[in-house]
């Protein structure tokens, strides 16, 4: 099967105080139609940077990114990015704001669309709330809900769980996981939360310092709901902490 994503060879340097600074380092990756990755590395390694260049924000210096075999050059109609930093607006209701990014269709018909997603992702009652009534987490669903609307092949998440506290990115989590298995989608995840990649992820890659290769790839193989407990996770757990260079 061809892969749905192909990064091939990808590098990327910055100039910073006249000097380059080399963030993305020569990276290949393929990720499977459907498959979960979850990318996780030191801090400020590169990984948004490699993010935004797998979404088509940013160009690579050397090496292409192809989707379907197409070499992409700008943001895709295939992909959608969930960020940590909330886009929800707040003058438009939920239901507004998940109706927002169709174009086609009648109103009537996009805003019945809006409630089966505002239902899915459990804000059912919450339609015609504004943004400001919700709490981060309520936010945070909007914005998968609205991410979820367009049917995205893609779905890019750049730490989308790190502003919640834990026991919401817990059920945040839990509730992706149901939707992924009522839809199908592609999904990277950029995450320093190595038990949030380890509870979603077919597989997780581990990246090096800067400028950001990979160092290590993991296999998740364990069916959901997974129990972090399981010895099988802990071990992967201390092993991928390893290779982050922090100790169990
Ligand atoms: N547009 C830019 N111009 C110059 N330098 C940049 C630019 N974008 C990122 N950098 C630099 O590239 C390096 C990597 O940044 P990036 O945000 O990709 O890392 P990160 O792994 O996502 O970081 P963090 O773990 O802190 O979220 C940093 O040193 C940053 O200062």
């Amino acid at each position: 099967m061809a892969a749905k994503i192909v990064i091939d060879a990808i590098a990327k340097s910055f100039r910073k105080d006249g000097m380059p600074l080399p963030v993305v380092g020569g990276l290949s990756l393929a990720v499977q139609d459907g498959e979960f990755i979850a990318i996780v590395g030191p801090s400020g390694c590169g990984k948004s940077t490699l993010m935004r260049m797998i979404s088509g924000f940013e160009q690579p210096d050397t090496g292409a990114v192809r989707i379907d075999g197409q070499v992409l050059t700008r943001p895709g109609p295939q992909g959608i990015v969930i960020s940590q930093h909330g886009s929800v607006f707040p003058w438009l209701t939920v239901q507004e704001n998940l109706m927002f990014g169709l174009n086609d269709g009648e109103r009537a018909h996009k805003a019945r669309l809006a409630d089966h997603y505002a239902e899915m992702v459990g804000l059912k009652g919450f339609e015609n709330a504004y943004p400001r009534e919700l709490s981060g987490g309520m936010l945070k669903r909007v914005e998968i809900a609205r991410a979820l609307m367009v049917k995205p092949e893609i779905l890019y998440m750049d730490e989308p769980f790190s502003a919640l506290d834990a026991l919401m990115n817990l059920r945040i989590r839990q509730e992706l996981l149901r939707i992924l298995q009522e839809e199908r989608h592609t999904v990277i995840l950029i995450t320093h939360d190595v038990e949030e990649a380890l509870s979603l992820a077919d597989r997780i890659v581990v990246l090096t310092p800067r400028p950001a290769t990979i160092k290590a790839s993991f296999t998740v193989a364990q069916p959901h709901p997974r129990k972090l407990s399981d010895p099988a996770l802990q071990a992967m757990k201390d092993a991928i902490l390893a290779e982050l260079g922090v100790m169990a």
